[in-house]
């Protein structure tokens, strides 16, 4: 009894300390470089489905000062406005100084997390519209975890398109379960009924569906499998992040299709976030 005391108050003044601390609900890992954790809400977060906030831990000590100062990077809510929890899906970058650490986080563990959420991927910046387009590369699907349970979605669009590319066949899991999961939802199931249309890709693993979504729109590769005639600025929309490169091409593909992008303030056909910087 008296040996458990000090760790106990070790472990509040810990808890206490930390700046905006929220605690890991659960962790689920899914390749040895991708994985999706849960934390408690702020019960004064409010956010629309598709924005970012910035997370993190505390970081080490500086050698100096022997202060700490919070390690933060942007993430994408992956998780819908309406859930009691907060969902991420998350990277693995071996050197990388936050997810070299955030990896080994554990049910029970706390992380920081600034409560102003941003972000253009929002059904704001889009115009209405009929199809809605999805293009992610990568952890680029976090956003559109949100998007693809968010109610709104399927109340503004009747049809949405959700492309993934990926390098392996296991990269493309997490979103497969998740758009395998949406018509059992109890709370936006009817909604979806049938509204979803799953395009997945790889470009190294042997898969159904190979190469980049990019050569697969220029070579009209997608409109053959979907039969649809291409995209239009009078009925499509589409909602795009990925690395700078994906972005810079998937806008080119856009606007040559006579897509206009769009912003929070100014509303128009489609709307690009990064998934990652550099
Ligand atoms: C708006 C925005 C939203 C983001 N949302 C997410 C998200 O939902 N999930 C997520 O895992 N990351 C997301 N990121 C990236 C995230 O902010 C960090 O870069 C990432 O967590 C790695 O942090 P790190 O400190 O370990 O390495 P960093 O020093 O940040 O990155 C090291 C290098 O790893 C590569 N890298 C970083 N992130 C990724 C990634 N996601 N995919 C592929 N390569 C990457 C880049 O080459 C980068 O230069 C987002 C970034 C931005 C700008």
């Amino acid at each position: 009894m008296t040996e458990q005391t000090p760790v106990t108050q070790a472990a509040a003044t810990k808890v206490a300390t930390l700046p905006d601390a929220q605690t890991v609900t659960s962790v689920q890992h899914w390749t040895d470089q991708l994985f999706s954790f849960r934390v408690t809400r702020p019960a004064s977060l409010r956010f629309r489905s598709g924005e970012f906030v910035m997370i993190g831990l505390m970081g080490d000590p500086d050698p100096k000062t022997g202060k700490q100062k919070p390690l933060l990077r942007a993430y994408s809510i992956a998780s819908p406005a309406w859930d009691d929890e907060l969902e991420f899906y998350s990277i693995k970058v071996q050197d990388g100084p936050l997810t070299s650490r955030l990896q080994h986080i554990q049910p029970g563990d706390q992380i920081i997390l600034r409560p102003k959420p941003v972000g253009t991927l929002v059904h704001d910046a889009l115009l209405p519209g009929k199809r809605l387009w999805l293009f992610a590369t990568g952890t680029g699907f976090a956003p559109f975890a949100s998007l693809l349970r968010e109610p709104e979605t399927y109340e503004k669009f009747d049809q949405i398109i959700m492309t993934h590319t990926c390098r392996d066949v296991a990269e493309l899991e997490y979103g497969r379960r998740l758009i395998a999961g949406l018509e059992s939802d109890p709370l936006i199931g009817e909604m979806v009924d049938g509204k979803v249309v799953y395009y997945p890709t790889t470009t190294r693993e042997q898969s159904p569906k190979m190469g980049r979504i990019t050569t697969l729109l220029q070579d009209g590769t997608v409109f053959a499998d979907l039969g649809l005639d291409g995209i239009a600025a009078d009925t499509d929309r589409a909602m795009v992040c990925g690395s700078l490169g994906f972005n810079k091409d998937i806008k080119e593909i856009l606007e040559g299709f006579g897509l206009e992008e769009g912003a929070n303030s100014d509303p128009k056909h489609y709307v690009v976030e990064k998934a990652f910087v550099g």
